[in-house]
């Protein structure tokens, strides 16, 4: 019998809500230990802020997986350079951020752990520290020598891929390529079937200009890129469907026929889902060799250290991302 997911938890930017969310997650019986990777110290003071009855343990790569324990959580430590304060951000700690990934990431491929689970980083922080960063989804694509992959956010029944991430909306259009809205789709395609066990998967692409360029009038990417790449994988038996206008893509008459829906960028297909989902959603990076889910809100600075965050999407990401591996390993077994 597999044993159950392990699972790695960075904690994400201290002066954030990550570390309250990430240990109120002792609060309930997980499947197995989470091992939370962050500062230690700034773990501690915000459990003693909110008097959480947590107790935390250090934990070291060189040690066997934590065993269950009632009312504790595990920590390996990854220092900070300055000592936090919710709400209030700190370039200096931009690089142990940045650390609790690459950690977290060693664990996975070292073995030791078999998914990893963010709590958000703040993107505009690590830039001003001087060091250029997009996404968690783009830094693990890249660290993971992965040329492309899928962000998708998942909540409530409805399924939302990206065709484009963290991207300028001026750069967006030059960015819908054939190329690669092929392999978006292809790893698309495949992990709705291992991740998510759905064996054949039907996809609605949306347009990319208003009413999905009106016949050419409105735009010309539907008829000389989506569409034709739409009939190539109609024609290998591919369920994919499109393009639709995206103004009416999510109506419940559309939805009820889908898997996914594929938005050609961040805010045409996010703000559905979040006001959908909000508070309930994960978001999933399809196409690493590692499982990585993530919740579906940021920061929150305006709220961290009130005790008002809310960790139901935090939670959520922790079982997506054991199902995930449960999925995965019954896909390896045929
Ligand atoms: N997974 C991630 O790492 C991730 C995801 C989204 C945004 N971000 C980053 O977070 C930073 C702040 O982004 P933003 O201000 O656009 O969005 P945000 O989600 O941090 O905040 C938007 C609003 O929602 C509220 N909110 C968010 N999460 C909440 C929770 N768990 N419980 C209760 N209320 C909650 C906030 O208080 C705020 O009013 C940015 O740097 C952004 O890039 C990171
Ligand atoms: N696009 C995500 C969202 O709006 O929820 C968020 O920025 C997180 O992205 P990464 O997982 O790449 O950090």
């Amino acid at each position: 019998m597999k044993s159950v997911p392990r699972i790695v938890l960075t904690v994400g930017e201290p002066a954030g809500i990550g570390p309250e969310i990430a240990l109120l997650l002792g609060q309930h019986p997980l499947p197995a230990p989470v091992l939370l990777v962050g500062d230690y110290h700034c773990l501690r003071s915000r459990a003693a802020l909110f008097g959480l009855p947590v107790g935390l343990e250090r934990w070291q790569e060189d040690d066997p997986w934590p065993a269950p324990k009632k009312g504790t959580l595990y920590c390996l430590d990854v220092p900070l350079a300055r000592p936090c304060r919710p709400g209030h951000l700190d370039p200096a700690n931009a690089p142990a951020v940045l650390q609790t990934l690459d950690r977290a990431l060693h664990l996975l491929r070292s073995g030791q752990a078999d998914a990893m689970v963010t709590a958000p980083l703040h993107k505009g922080i690590i830039n001003d520290a001087g060091i250029p960063f997009t996404g968690h989804t783009e830094y693990l694509a890249e660290h993971c020598g992965v040329a492309q992959v899928v962000m998708l956010l998942a909540g409530r029944g409805l399924r939302v891929a990206l065709a484009t991430t963290h991207l300028p909306l001026s750069r967006v259009a030059a960015a819908i390529r054939p190329d690669t809205l092929e392999t978006t789709l292809r790893v698309l395609h495949r992990s709705l079937q291992e991740d998510f066990a759905i064996a054949a998967p039907r996809i609605l692409v949306a347009g990319l200009n208003p009413h999905a360029g009106e016949g050419g009038h409105l735009g010309h990417e539907e008829g000389e890129i989506i569409a034709p790449l739409i009939r190539k994988l109609q024609q290998e038996g591919l369920s994919i469907s499109g393009p639709w206008p995206a103004d009416s893509i999510f109506t419940p008459h559309h939805l009820e026929d889908a898997d996914a829906v594929l938005a050609m960028y961040h805010d045409q297909g996010l703000p559905v889902l979040k006001y959908h989902a909000f508070g309930e959603a994960v978001n999933i990076t399809l196409g690493l060799p590692v499982v990585r889910t993530s919740v579906d809100h940021g920061t929150a600075l305006d709220i961290a250290g009130s005790g008002r965050a809310d960790h139901g999407s935090l939670l959520r990401a922790v079982d997506v991302a054991a199902e995930i591996v449960r999925n995965r390993r019954a896909a390896a077994c045929g």
